[in-house]
């Protein structure tokens, strides 16, 4: 029989390097998007004409409009922006996604119910085994084959074990943990952050500023993360100290580039109509703060990023503020 192949939901910048890479690995997969533009282009030329237009796109992996057969995947990646989750996963429907291994990646928390994406899965197909895909990995380094290790986390370690050995290549290593909360909120508070340094850059706060906002965002997660049923363990591994610490000093993260621009002077509105791509921190911000509220936590950097994105005051004078904080302990 031949082997099943795996299902990645989402042809963007992350979708198209994790089927890449999985081919590699000698998986076969099966690439789903909606632009048949770019479906077409992908099985015609092995280039995806929209997202990382240079990497040629290994012969394993067969690109497709929509979803069929995807009720006889070996797993599911779910690789479209957070708050696309939950409609994606009402048009594929419960009843193809029962009793499937669904991989999470968007690193996001939905806007207005402030629910994680395992919590979306969960209530669109409650049947469906839900695994999280976090860690610094930038797409473009892993379509290009640059060492990368990653989290990977299911309801148990023995769960897990089993998709990282699906997913593990020469270049992309996977570690198991048994914490999908714990991992699913560091990826997406790191992208909060993100916005924070990349504002401090913007303004050319310096990069003393930059590394004692990242150190403070550490310590903020702690608690609210805690609170909420994740480890310290996941924050001090890669989908947590590993991904705020990519996300926070470099410009290739989309995150940082749309919080530099907000440094420098650029409006929200401005940075949007510019055709910006994908901050998934403007979306989980006001949800990082909602629900440092709701847990009774401190998170003054959150709330600083809210102000911010919300046009309230620049940077420097919201730094400036966290710099009239009572004085305290670490
Ligand atoms: N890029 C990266 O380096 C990494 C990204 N991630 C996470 O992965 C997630 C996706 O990011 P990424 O791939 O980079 O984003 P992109 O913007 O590159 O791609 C998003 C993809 O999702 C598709 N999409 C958007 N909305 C819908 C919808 N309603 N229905 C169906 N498809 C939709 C887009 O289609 P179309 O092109 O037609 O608009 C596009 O193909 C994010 O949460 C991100 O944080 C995680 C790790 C690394
Ligand atoms: O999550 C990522 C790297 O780990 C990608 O970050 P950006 O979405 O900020 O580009």
């Amino acid at each position: 029989m031949s082997e099943k192949s795996i299902y990645v939901v989402g042809a963007g910048a992350w979708g198209s390097a994790l089927a890449h890479t999985l081919g590699l690995g000698g998986r076969s997969v099966v690439l789903c998007g909606r632009d048949d533009v770019a479906i077409r282009t992908i099985n015609e030329e092995r280039r995806n004409p929209h997202y990382l237009k240079t990497v040629e796109m290994d012969a394993r992996v067969t690109a497709q409009l929509g979803y069929d057969g995807i009720e006889a995947a070996q797993a599911v990646l779910l690789v479209v922006p957070a708050q696309a989750s939950r409609a994606v996963l009402a048009e594929i429907g419960a009843d193809r996604l029962a009793g499937q291994s669904i991989i999470l990646c968007a690193k996001g928390l939905e806007k207005d119910t402030l629910k994680r994406q395992s919590e979306i899965l969960a209530e669109a197909c409650p049947t469906a085994h839900a695994f999280v895909l976090s860690g610094p990995s930038f797409a473009v380094d892993v379509a290009q084959g640059k060492p990368t290790a990653v989290t990977l986390a299911g309801k148990s370690l023995a769960a897990a074990h089993e998709i990282v050995d699906l997913l593990a290549g020469p270049t992309f290593r996977p570690y198991s943990s048994d914490d999908i909360v714990g991992v699913e909120l560091a990826g997406a508070l790191k992208n909060i952050y993100a916005l924070a340094c990349g504002a401090v850059d913007g303004a050319d706060l310096g990069l003393s500023a930059r590394s004692s906002i990242m150190a403070r965002a550490f310590a903020e997660m702690g608690p609210l993360v805690e609170a909420m049923g994740g480890t310290k363990e996941s924050l001090n591994g890669l989908a947590g100290l590993g991904d705020l610490t990519l996300s926070c000093t470099a410009r290739e993260s989309r995150n940082f580039d749309f919080g530099y621009r907000l440094g420098a002077g650029e409006s929200v509105d401005e940075i949007v109509a510019s055709g910006a791509k994908l901050a998934e921190g403007v979306h989980s911000s006001p949800v990082g703060l909602a629900l440092a509220e709701k847990y009774g936590v401190e998170a003054p950097i959150i709330k600083a990023v809210n102000a911010l994105l919300r046009g309230e005051a620049p940077i420097d004078s919201l730094v400036a503020q966290l710099m009239r904080r009572p004085l305290r302990s670490e």
